[in-house]
């Protein structure tokens, strides 16, 4: 199979050289066989050099794939070329090969249609996670014959978290030994026996444990949707799929809300709500039972036939030689992955998660920004906000938390379009900031309300609609938009921190943190009001916000744009935040021109280096 790749192009040689160790001259910083530049440093000057021999103009194929090359990134591009050099080398990625078929593809109705229908869970995610805030308040009594207490609502609510973690955990690594697709499937199963549960419940614990089966398949399905989508997404746009993703959560959420406030008063109303979300999980199970799993699943079980025929399907313009070459190289990355059954890949992948520099700092990342999301409140609001507003005085309180997941949503749709223009980095470091003087003006409105938690009651010591009242709400949806065009959002672009070989793994590790921090927050949150006071509480988010502010400004690095072999050598002796910024914005400027001369097809140029 190597000869094949090897015989098939010079491009492919140098590109893919960490498949060929024997031409691979891999201790040699820097050495070519090309007589091209070896580091971007080099590069850059080697472009000047030609653009001063072309009056100024840039040379036509001056394009250096820097991303398959050692390359050295300057952090000024004015300063000394001996100064502030950030060494970049390349790894073995998956996705560093997929640019033989993703550049200069149109996206196809069916990879249109995979996205969608995976997506689905994450509509599930965001629906079943929305209505039990509505839930709530209209279960009334209709559980053992009396109103619920703050603990036992805790319960409810907390217990589709801790099913999420649950499943969470094992997740990724059920997706490689039993496919995405039966996990997504398994997932609706889960949907499925929960929300019967619910709809059928009449005492508290039946109610308790259809949340917690719920919630296994909510945990299945928020970590495998995303990894899904980006492993059939063409990677010039894969980003932007993920987000659909978070689109259909928010949307969910919004339509859960909306279902809510329109079944509030309906007797039983909150039973129709949860029977609603049947809809969803049925249509995800019949889709998948005529849609495939991803090509590199298929590889993973070593039957390249069908590999071959999603991509087929999935690139439909592509020349068979061109598919057949990506399955080739997605089955030598597969073999890359060392151990002899799952248990043993699995254990080597969470060494190396842990041990490999590069891998670890993604773990910090990925794992941080989830923890970031949760622990400063959102959830908390999605969750109890019927409550929240019924204590500052708004009577149908459910309308009013439509607003909240309505600037939720429209909020996510906005982070669709910024995230790969303003760069993720950005869009953190105006929403922390945005989110945190938000909760500081919430805490102060409560504590001029003067609001106080009393057993099971909320006491205002202001009856009625007050203007400290409106306060919270507006910075409610203040800090809601903060929240959904940047830490909302970003955390879900988990996959892109780490290689391929980790990537199931540390999404694992990053939702199962993402869930931990939903249950820590949602069983938590009114006993902090009543114990804290919500003055305090909304204090505490503050800080974390904060506190999140400078974590992101210190160790996020920019990633828009970037390679993902680019991603993990930005990582490898640091959080390289300059260099980062430096490298997307070089990306951009390649993109811009690519398109102002319709270059934006990939083109093998006798230029690629071999490292
Ligand atoms: O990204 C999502 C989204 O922001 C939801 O609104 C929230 O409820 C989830 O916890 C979060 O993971």
């Amino acid at each position: 199979m190597k000869n094949s790749i090897a015989a098939s192009s010079r491009w492919a040689k140098g590109r893919f050289s960490h498949l060929f160790p024997s031409s691979a001259n891999n201790s040699d910083m820097g050495v070519t066989t090309t007589g091209q530049p070896s580091t971007l440093g080099e590069e850059l000057h080697h472009r000047k050099h030609h653009e001063e021999e072309n009056d100024g103009k840039r040379p036509k194929k001056s394009h250096v794939s820097t991303s398959t090359m050692q390359i050295q990134t300057r952090q000024d591009e004015d300063e000394d070329e001996d100064n502030d050099r950030i060494v970049i080398k390349p790894v073995n990625d998956e996705d560093d090969t997929s640019v033989i078929i993703t550049f200069n593809q149109s996206i196809s109705p069916f990879i249109i249609t995979l996205t969608f229908v995976a997506s689905i869970s994450g509509f599930m995610f965001g629906y079943d996670t929305g209505y039990i805030s509505s839930a709530l308040i209209s279960i009334d009594k209709d559980l053992d014959n009396k109103v619920l207490t703050y603990g036992e609502k805790e319960i409810i609510t907390a217990a589709t978290s801790l099913g999420a973690l649950i499943t969470s955990v094992g997740a990724g690594t059920a997706a490689d030994v039993f496919g995405r697709r039966p996990c997504l499937m398994f997932s609706n199963l889960m949907f499925l026996i929960g929300a019967i549960l619910q709809i059928t419940a009449h005492r508290f614990w039946q109610m308790a444990a259809g949340r917690l089966i719920m919630g296994f398949g909510v945990g299945i399905g928020s970590l495998i949707s995303p990894l899904f989508i980006s492993e059939i997404a063409p990677k010039m746009i894969r980003g932007r799929l993920t987000v659909i993703n978070s689109l259909w959560l928010t949307g969910g959420q919004l339509i859960a809300y909306g279902c809510g406030a329109g079944l509030n008063h309906v007797n039983n109303g909150w039973r129709i709500l949860v029977g609603l979300s049947l809809i969803p999980t049925v249509l995800q199970f019949s889709f998948f039972c005529f849609l495939p799993d991803t090509p590199r699943y298929y590889v993973m079980k070593g039957d390249l036939k069908r590999a071959k025929m999603v991509l087929k399907r999935s690139y439909v313009n592509t020349e068979d030689e061109i598919i057949n070459q990506k399955v080739d190289e997605l089955a030598s990355l597969n073999h890359s992955i060392p151990g002899k059954n799952p248990i043993i890949k699995f254990w080597n992948m969470v060494k190396e998660l842990h041990t490999v520099p590069s891998n670890f700092r993604a773990l910090i990342i990925g794992c941080g920004l989830q923890a970031i999301q949760q622990f400063t409140g959102w959830n908390s609001l999605m969750y109890f906000s019927g409550t929240i507003f019924e204590t500052v005085g708004f009577k149908n309180s459910s309308a009013v938390s439509i607003i909240v997941s309505g600037t939720n949503f429209v909020f996510t749709l906005i982070a669709f379009f910024c995230i790969d223009k303003i760069g993720r980095r950005y869009i953190l470091l105006i929403g922390l900031p945005g989110m945190t003087i938000a909760l500081v003006v919430c805490a102060i409105a409560f504590h001029f309300l003067g609001i106080k938690f009393d057993g099971a009651s909320a006491v205002v010591s202001s009856t009625g609609f007050s203007s400290w009242g409106i306060v919270i709400i507006i910075f409610i949806i203040v800090y809601a938009a903060f929240y959904a065009l940047g830490i909302g959002t970003v955390p879900w672009q988990q996959s892109e921190l780490f290689p391929q070989n980790v990537r199931g793994v540390g999404t694992s590790y990053a939702t199962a943190t993402n869930w931990a921090g939903s249950l820590v927050i949602a069983s938590t949150f009114l006993t902090m009001l009543q114990n804290i006071t919500p003055t305090g509480t909304f204090s505490f988010f503050a800080a974390v916000a904060c506190l999140s502010t400078i974590f992101c400004y210190f160790c996020y690095p920019e990633l828009s744009g970037l390679e993902l072999e680019e991603v993990q050598t930005i990582l490898k002796d640091g959080f390289n935040i300059k260099a980062s910024k430096a490298l997307a914005k070089k990306r951009k400027q390649q993109v811009a021109e690519g398109a102002a001369h319709h270059k934006l097809k990939f083109e093998p140029t006798q230029e690629i280096v071999e490292s």
